[in-house]
């Protein structure tokens, strides 16, 4: 796990965007796993703009987000298929027929789940994941408790993601206990992934996810498995990591290897 320890949230989204505009800048044809939250917000920002600027073009792009709530049409405000067009979609030039998020809407809601794996496969599968992270470590919506190799499924929300969440919300309306999340063994089969974090109530989260057991209690922890996770997050959401300057100190050794060898 490559771990990027950075001043604040402003320079997270920066490394993070960064790491998708060079991925762009290589493959135009990328497969992109997304995600929503607060988080990628700025993130969105920055490649909007460098999509703007012509740095990078999302023509060839197609995009698969990680989750989406049981119950809500792509059209309602809090879906995720909402916040994704709001966010990114309407303002980059992206075939949005090539952008796909699970149907929170499907009547079949299990045979979604096979399609939308299926869809995955099709495409070449994913280039590059970006997550963000619940506090008590979930990715997309694998909840603790999820299975290690599992797949796209419909999975049932903690209390502490529905209160987390419940900040969407208006306070009459409804808001879905359920959703279609990819697994986080489909996670895992990402080429590369990359975990953005800030802020202090993440940092329990980190700290279990980087120095904590492998342990489907921990969700996160599952990227321990993988061959090319990166994840960067603030000072406060690495404050309770116990061996942060080592981490500061290989990234540091890591980036002039970079710079040697051209990359
Ligand atoms: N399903 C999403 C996750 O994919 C996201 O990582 C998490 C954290 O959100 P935030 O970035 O707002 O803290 O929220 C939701 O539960």
């Amino acid at each position: 796990m490559q771990i990027v320890i950075l001043k604040d949230s402003a320079s997270v989204a920066e490394y993070g965007a960064n790491i998708f505009i060079k991925q762009l800048k290589k493959k135009a044809d990328s497969v992109l796993g997304l995600a929503t939250g607060s988080t990628p917000v700025s993130l969105y920002q920055s490649l909007i703009a460098a999509n703007k600027a012509k740095q990078i073009s999302f023509k060839a792009v197609t995009t698969f987000n990680l989750d989406e709530y049981l119950g809500l049409e792509g059209t309602h405000p809090q879906s995720y298929r909402y916040f994704m067009n709001e966010q990114l979609f309407e303002h980059i030039d992206i075939d949005k027929s090539k952008t796909f998020v699970p149907p929170g809407d499907a009547a079949n809601p299990l045979e979604a789940c096979q399609a939308y794996e299926e869809k995955i496969k099709s495409a070449g599968g994913i280039d590059i994941q970006l997550l963000g992270i619940g506090r008590n470590g979930h990715i997309g919506f694998n909840e603790p408790s999820s299975g290690l190799m599992s797949r796209t499924r419909v999975k049932t929300l903690t209390k502490a993601t529905i209160e987390d969440n419940a900040r969407f919300f208006k306070e009459d309306e409804y808001q879905p206990h359920l959703s279609i999340t990819m697994g986080i063994g489909t996670i895992l089969d990402a080429k590369k992934v990359v975990l953005l974090a800030t802020g202090e109530n993440k940092a329990d989260a980190i700290l279990a996810t980087v120095e904590g057991a492998l342990t489907a209690a921990c969700p996160a922890s599952a990227l321990q498995l993988h061959q090319d996770a990166v994840l960067v997050i603030d000072e406060a959401a690495a404050s309770k990591l116990s061996d942060k300057d080592f981490y500061k100190h290989i990234e540091a050794e890591n980036q002039k290897l970079m710079a040697r060898l051209g990359l």
